[in-house]
């Protein structure tokens, strides 16, 4: 059955021959690696933001951790009349601005050289000065504070629950058109934001390139939250067997007055679809060490990354199956 896959694998890719067989089986993790997820409490002055999001990143840090993780809308409440006041443009070699006009940009990459980690800047509400289009937009540092990736968030987060919940983000944001793969040093990591999780596919293109990793910053709710949240999580990682993060806001306490409440509950889920490390509502740090063996004994008990066949659903599969970063 496993030689069948191969070879028609190999019949779609002249890529994908018998030799790949030992990389399927090889982990797209490179060594042990140590993820945090940052679950802050985030109100409505983007200054105080920054600094609680400092504060939190530099404690994951001296904890050991070396790829770090902070929730959706990390600067801003989550909502579309808040999106427009605290959006940002983001600079690129050709474009700069002064730093003041990118303060979450500005503070992200420096903690990323400060602390020699790689930050997943949860996301922020994105302004392009070319079109003035609104985008919700993750930013990940590498360890020198260099942008490795901008992630827009392409699935736009549009629902209505009657009695429940109606948020309708495309009311003023627009939606980002290209999946995201990281490159480390550890092995590649896909990221979607929040809403992105739905969405299978993402997750299915960053794991057949090779990703040991999935991470969505997220807000789900108090409807959606319970119903799906850990579902969806376990759900990427089962389908792909690799780690999967989700890290949402604290939710917020009444006394903060009305509001979009996220649901909380950050978690690790290991490529075996197990939750293994949790937390709940409250802000808090959620860590857990990134093991190769991990993925690749996953992979060798039930081996469906090496068993798909492609012959048969090559219209809705990537054509192209590549065979993931040599461990
Ligand atoms: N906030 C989101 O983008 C998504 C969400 O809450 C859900 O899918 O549920």
């Amino acid at each position: 059955m496993f030689r069948r896959a191969i070879s028609s694998l190999a019949s779609i890719s002249p890529f994908f021959s018998a030799a790949s067989t030992k990389s399927i089986m090889t982990s797209p993790l490179k060594r042990p690696v140590k993820l945090a997820l940052i679950q802050l409490a985030t109100g409505s002055d983007k200054d105080v933001n920054l600094k609680r999001a400092s504060e939190k990143v530099a404690e994951a840090a001296k904890n050991g951790a070396n790829i770090v993780v902070l929730p959706e809308c990390f600067n801003s409440p989550y909502g579309t009349e808040h999106f427009p006041n605290y959006a940002e443009p983001i600079p690129t070699p050709t474009r700069t601005f002064p730093t003041s006009e990118t303060p979450s940009y500005t503070t992200l990459s420096t903690l990323a050289s400060t602390h020699k980690i790689y930050l997943i800047g949860g996301s922020i509400p994105e302004l392009d000065p070319e079109t003035s289009e609104l985008y919700n937009t993750s930013l990940t540092f590498s360890p020198t504070g260099t942008l490795l990736a901008t992630h827009r968030k392409i699935h736009l987060f549009d629902i209505d629950i009657p009695g429940k919940i109606k948020f309708i983000e495309s009311d003023v944001l627009s939606p980002g058109s290209t999946p995201t793969l990281i490159g480390t040093e550890y092995g590649s990591i896909g990221l979607g934001v929040c809403y992105d999780i739905r969405f299978p596919e993402l997750a299915m293109i960053a794991a057949r390139k090779g990703a040991f990793l999935m991470l969505y910053p997220g807000a789900f709710n108090m409807t959606t939250g319970p119903l799906h949240w850990e579902l969806l999580a376990r759900a990427r990682a089962a389908d792909n067997q690799v780690y999967v993060g989700v890290c949402s806001p604290a939710r917020r306490k009444e006394e903060d007055g009305e509001g979009y409440t996220a649901w909380g509950h950050s978690m690790v889920v290991d490529p075996n679809a197990e939750v293994v490390v949790a937390t709940e509502e409250k802000e808090g740090i959620v860590e857990w060490e990134l093991k190769p063996e991990m993925i690749s004994d996953v992979r060798k008990g039930i081996p469906i990354t090496g068993q798909r066949r492609f012959d048969v659903y090559a219209d809705v599969a990537v054509a192209e199956p590549t065979r993931g970063v040599e461990g």
